[in-house]
């Protein structure tokens, strides 16, 4: 397909973040982008688009859903229902409408309710945040209900963001996404409400600084810094992350319980058995994924001469976590995001080096120092799991904007140099 489409114009509804980073890399390939939020952000975003080649803001949906041929929702993933109930039936006849929430099933069973059946469905969901170079980053497209010449121009009109394109359908999307963000972000989000809970700056502690430690860390910060929404939506609304985030709350349990007991061949089998199964199958490079060298660079606080050692609970309970489930994450890195992918290497790393996982196992047992921490951390995690589990919008966002309070005067510092460590190790394990 040549060129641009004649006079294809594209909807954007929802100005938000990813909206944006949307409206700016389309327009910029030379898409004709029609594009609204809230009616209360009309002038706004006409003052900051005003001159924008390319970007046309409209005061809301209906007006953008008229003039467009392919309309994308970029709205909260809880909002979906209703926005597509407000806006759908003003959808431009024989047009396509696709959402790019990070969730499907209810953004498909929206789009099903309420739009006219002359518009076909085509969804997509960029693995990334809004902030990250979308070249290389998976794409996933999800042709629901379309002819193959509309999903064919879905797909031109994308091809501009360089990223690389996976085809799901819906509910696929919404099982391996359980896996490779929810329940990682429920291990960050329960480092961060432990350290809060203990009233902990993790970077000032020695048993916190160098090495897995700063990539523990500064994703940790890099996630309460974000929008509490995107988190609660992602993992209450999906279907599979109830079940995946309650077995990761469940490992953490059983592993905090062998090591109170002092149960140490029990937490060995447990563990040796468990890396087994995730980690048994894989031929390894010649190299680890992460390198001390590489991950003490990126500290927010000063390297102490001697670290105290960590039994990091965190990560054995997700590699006990996918053993439980059966899950190989490797399966799913056709749907990885920069978090899940460094998260893998912390895991790997460990798991790679019997003498570190040995050690571990032996601090887990013999060494009393952090079990507050570690009692704080497994309350953590069930909290979230119960949140999830009861759909509990308002619950999850109490906690996660009381934990965002604390931090918040780190994230400046914390961003820059997460950006830098997702940068370096990022690159350095793509080769
Ligand atoms: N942030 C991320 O890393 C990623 C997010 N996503 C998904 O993309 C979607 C958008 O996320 P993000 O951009 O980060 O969130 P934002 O909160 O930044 O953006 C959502 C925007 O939609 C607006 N909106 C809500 N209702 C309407 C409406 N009726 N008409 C027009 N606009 C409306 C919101 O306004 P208001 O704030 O006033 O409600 C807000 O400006 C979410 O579903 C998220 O799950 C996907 C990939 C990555
Ligand atoms: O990398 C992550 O997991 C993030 O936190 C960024 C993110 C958030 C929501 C998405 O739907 C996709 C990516």
């Amino acid at each position: 397909m040549a060129g641009k489409v004649n006079n294809f114009a594209i909807g954007l509804i929802g100005m938000g973040d990813m909206g944006k980073m949307y409206a700016n890399r389309l327009s910029e390939a030379g898409w004709r982008v029609n594009a609204c939020d809230k009616e209360d952000k009309y002038e706004s975003l006409c003052e900051e688009y005003g001159d924008r080649k390319n970007i046309y803001i409209f005061p809301n949906g209906h007006l953008v859903s008229r003039a467009s041929d392919y309309i994308i929702y970029n709205v909260e993933a809880a909002s979906i229902d209703k926005v597509a109930a407000q806006y759908g039936p003003s959808t431009k006849q024989g047009a396509i409408v696709g959402g790019q929430t990070s969730c499907k099933a209810p953004e498909i069973a929206a789009f099903e309710k309420h739009l006219p059946e002359d518009v076909d469905i085509v969804s997509c969901h960029s693995l990334h945040g809004p902030n990250v170079d979308p070249k290389g980053q998976p794409l996933v497209l999800i042709k629901h209900r379309a002819s193959q010449g509309n999903f064919d121009k879905v797909e031109h009109v994308l091809s501009c963001l360089g990223s690389t394109h996976v085809y799901l359908s819906a509910s696929q999307h919404d099982r391996i996404t359980a896996d490779t963000q929810a329940v990682t972000h429920a291990a960050f989000l329960s480092m961060g409400k432990a350290w809060h809970a203990n009233a902990q700056f993790p970077w000032e502690i020695a048993r916190y600084v160098g090495g897995i430690e700063n990539v523990k860390i500064n994703l940790t910060l890099r996630i309460y810094s974000q929008k509490w929404h995107v988190y609660a939506g992602l993992a209450i609304l999906n279907p599979y992350a109830k079940e995946q985030i309650r077995q990761y709350a469940q490992s953490v349990t059983d592993l905090y319980k062998l090591m109170l007991g002092g149960h140490r061949e029990e937490l060995e089998d447990r563990i040796k058995e468990a890396g087994a199964k995730v980690f048994g199958a894989q031929t390894w490079d010649e190299d680890l994924l992460l390198k001390d060298e590489v991950l003490d660079r990126f500290s927010l606080g000063n390297k102490p001469s001697t670290p105290l050692p960590n039994n990091h609970l965190s990560l054995l309970a997700m590699v006990d976590c996918w053993s439980q489930l059966g899950i190989v994450p490797y399966d799913h890195m056709i749907c990885s995001t920069p978090l899940f992918r460094l998260w893998l290497g912390v895991t790997e790393y460990l798991f790679r080096k019997p003498a570190l996982l040995n050690d571990v196992i032996r601090i887990a047992i013999e060494d009393n120092t952090f079990r507050s921490d570690d009692l704080e951390f497994t309350f953590a995690a069930r909290g979230w799991s119960d949140c999830v589990t009861f759909g509990d919008f308002e619950g999850y966002k109490d906690r996660f904007l009381s934990t965002q309070n604390f931090f918040k005067g780190r994230f400046e510092d914390a961003t820059r140099v997460g950006n830098e460590m997702i940068k370096t190790i990022l690159e350095n394990t793509q080769k």
